[in-house]
């Protein structure tokens, strides 16, 4: 058999499928569901015929019940294949196919004359289309339905038929095993549903969680900021965007000025209090597609998109700014009177994201250098050979950024 050929035969099978059972997944689970209900009913339907055949009940009235049970199933399938009930909360509409299918085995009950003994299990097996999927309410209703069916099936087959009513310990018996068989389908019908339930607990409870580690491997717990870790992986990221669309990149370290001075004189839960400030006060100018990050310590990386080195001056210069002119307000109620220092560069042609980070930092150092309180900008590309520059901070630590060989020396201030 040429390999086009099965391709062919499986291409031809999987549109039938669709054609079936549609391409719409709720609506196919539903139709399944109901397709396996039709192949039980029609298992059912061949062995009341069975019994009919072999003379032990009513051959008319076993055609009525097969043409009924036959017909519900086939409406209930054309009904969810149509889509009308595809928006309904259960589209399978499960509970009303239970409800005549246990009516359905009641009345087999009454017609199946000295074969009535085969409704109890088919009965078991009916409830069992329960355990998936019902509620713990529709669950009992069903149960309660069950008995009331089957009790209504007693009295019609003890006083309702014509002839010899069955010996009343006979009926009581089988009375007994439906009861049994209803009851114990319920316990398990909601036991399944206590461990789905539970089940589906524990995995909102595990994607919580692997969202507050996520939360916690990205993120700076003091200030809420993206950490280093987040703010390197989008430098990568921005910087090839960057180089992809020809669009300006702007990066800016921070760096509060005197920071151990702060620590020091008001105790390091206030130095704390002065970072979040410090991070809330720049998070008001960043924009949403900017990225503002805890680098670690007292330091910090702006990254600016799409910006260029006029606007970014002008929101660095605000920045600073701001910052020296607002100071920090403790819980205590103590004002804290603070600056910071920027160094700051607009990624170069083919440059990299070490190198511009190395170019800011080396800005940064200057900026210190020269009084603090202020911007610097870093001018141009790394030469080959040249020393490199002093650091504030180092963000070309070998494991952060393996590779990184440039050095930095070449700054010049913003007139
Ligand atoms: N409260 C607090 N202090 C921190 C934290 N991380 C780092 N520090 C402190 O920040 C201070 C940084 O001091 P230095 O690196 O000497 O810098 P500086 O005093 O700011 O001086 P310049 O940067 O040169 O202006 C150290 O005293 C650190 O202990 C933190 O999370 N909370």
């Amino acid at each position: 058999m040429s390999q086009k050929f099965v391709n062919s035969q499986g291409t031809r099978c999987s549109s039938l499928l669709d054609a079936l059972l549609t391409t719409n997944s709720r609506q196919r689970v539903s139709l399944i569901t109901t397709g396996f209900a039709c192949l039980f009913m029609a298992f059912c339907i061949l062995a009341m015929e069975l019994v009919a055949a072999a003379g032990l009940a009513d051959r008319q009235w076993v055609r009525w019940w097969s043409f009924a049970s036959g017909a519900c199933v086939l409406i209930s399938f054309a009904l969810i294949r149509s889509g009308v009930t595809r928006d309904w909360h259960d589209p399978a509409f499960t509970s009303v196919q239970m409800l005549y299918a246990i009516t359905s085995n009641a009345a087999a009950y009454v017609i199946a004359g000295m074969a009535r003994g085969i409704t109890p299990p088919i009965l078991a097996a009916i409830m069992m289309f329960a355990v998936f999927g019902l509620k713990p309410k529709q669950i009992k209703g069903l149960m309660f339905y069950g008995l009331f069916a089957y009790g209504a099936a007693a009295v019609v087959v003890q006083w309702g038929l014509p002839g010899e009513p069955m010996p009343a310990s006979l009926a009581a018996v089988y009375l007994l095993i439906v009861t049994m068989v209803l009851t114990m389908t319920a316990a398990l019908g909601l036991h399944a549903n206590a461990m789905r339930v539970r089940l589906q607990v524990q995995k909102s409870e595990l994607a919580e969680a692997v969202q507050h580690i996520h939360e916690l491997a990205t993120h700076d717990e003091l200030t809420g900021l993206p950490n280093r870790r987040y703010m390197q992986d989008m430098l990568r990221l921005e910087e090839m965007r960057a180089r992809h669309s020809g669009q300006p990149l702007l990066v800016a370290q921070f760096d509060l000025d005197f920071f151990k001075a702060i620590n020091d004189s008001h105790g390091h839960a206030a130095g704390d209090q002065v970072l979040q400030n410090f991070a809330g006060q720049v998070a008001a100018y960043v924009r949403g597609s900017d990225i503002w990050a805890r680098w670690g310590g007292e330091e910090f990386v702006l990254l600016m998109v799409n910006t260029s080195q006029d606007d970014g001056a002008q929101l660095l210069e605000s920045v600073r700014a701001r910052i020296a002119a607002t100071p920090a307000v403790l819980s205590s109620g103590i004002h804290v009177p603070y600056t910071v220092s920027i160094g700051a560069a607009l990624l170069e042609e083919g440059e990299s994201a070490v190198t511009l980070l190395e170019r800011t930092d080396a800005a940064l150092y200057e900026a210190k250098h020269r009084g603090r309180n202020r911007v610097e900008w870093a001018r141009q590309k790394p030469v080959p050979g040249l020393a490199p520059a002093r650091s504030k901070f180092s963000p070309a630590r070998p494991d952060d950024w393996a590779g990184c060989t440039t050095h930095s020396s070449y700054l010049q201030t913003r007139p």
